[in-house]
């Protein structure tokens, strides 16, 4: 990642990257979900995708020269209820799971889940401290969330429930600091792995990966084709867009779906709710 920029998005690459798409024979999209689909929300229960999302991705999906793909740090039950209709594969809690369209969940084998009860125990005392966060609990994954918490002192709790964290798991684990959350995760369970794996089962001749986060990294590090890093932050991707508008334009443009007049890719500045 160090001293990489990446080049803005504007018409005149994304023209040439659409030539390419045209071009292609076989086609991944590798597509991060919250802050990249969908705008960030107060209540992570609530950031049910919108009705043009739905009708993007149904409309990629439908080509099977395309190969459709969620990887998002949600859980399984999530984004089966999201998204179990349409015919594209589902990578949950950051790779821990995958789900191709019409099998069932595989998950990664040999997972050790013993640090959850202590790293539940600490977020709980932090949901004490600050009743207006929660504790979101996957299967492989813990997450505290604090963007309903106004005022800065809960950034210090944050930073201080990380390092308690930290000194409570095994190495076999890892503790993130996410937007507006703090995230433990098995530390072997990455995006990338996923999207290696998926990526050599289509062997698409374009591919597209599309994220706004620190672990969406991994895949920008390992995508064979154009990475796009949506907002502000350090990143590997070859080009950064300005925030879920812009994604949903670019998408559309695949998808043919006609696109907002005069809408910009790159607006100029970062959208503010792909900021934090
Ligand atoms: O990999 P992703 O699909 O981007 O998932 C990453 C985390 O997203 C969710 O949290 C984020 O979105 C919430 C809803 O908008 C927001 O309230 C929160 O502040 C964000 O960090 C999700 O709840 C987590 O489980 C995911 O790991």
């Amino acid at each position: 990642m160090g001293g990489h920029r990446p080049e803005l998005l504007i018409e005149r690459q994304w023209a040439m990257l659409e030539q390419k798409a045209r071009e292609s024979e076989r086609r991944s999209f590798f597509l991060d979900y919250d802050g990249t689909l969908a705008p960030f929300q107060t209540d992570p229960a609530k950031a049910d995708p919108t009705a043009e999302v739905l009708l993007i991705l149904e409309r990629l999906c439908h080509n099977p020269a395309n190969q459709v793909v969620i990887v998002s740090g949600r859980d399984a039950m999530t984004l089966d209820r999201w998204f179990g209709t349409l015919r594209l594969t589902k990578v949950a809690e950051h790779g821990a799971f995958i789900s191709r369209f019409g099998e069932a969940w595989q998950a990664l084998p040999g997972i050790d889940l013993s640090w959850k009860e202590r790293v539940r125990s600490l977020m709980e005392d932090a949901v004490a401290l600050y009743p207006l966060s929660s504790v979101e609990e996957k299967e492989r994954c813990l997450v505290w969330h604090y963007r309903r918490v106004t005022g800065k002192s809960v950034d210090k709790t944050a930073h201080h429930l990380l390092q308690q964290i930290a000194r409570a798991i095994p190495q076999t684990v890892e503790v993130m600091a996410g937007k507006k959350i703090v995230e433990v995760k098995p530390a072997f369970i990455n995006k990338g792995t996923a999207l290696r794996m998926l990526a050599l089962e289509f062997c698409a001749d374009f591919v597209i990966t599309v994220g706004d986060d620190k672990t969406d990294e991994a895949m920008f590090e390992v995508s064979p084709g154009f990475t796009i890093k949506v907002g502000p932050g350090a990143t590997a991707a070859r080009y950064r867009i300005s925030g879920t508008r812009a994604v949903l334009q670019i998408l559309k443009r695949l998808a043919g779906i006609p696109p907002l007049a005069g809408m910009a890719l790159w607006n100029g500045q970062v959208d503010s709710h792909t900021d934090k």
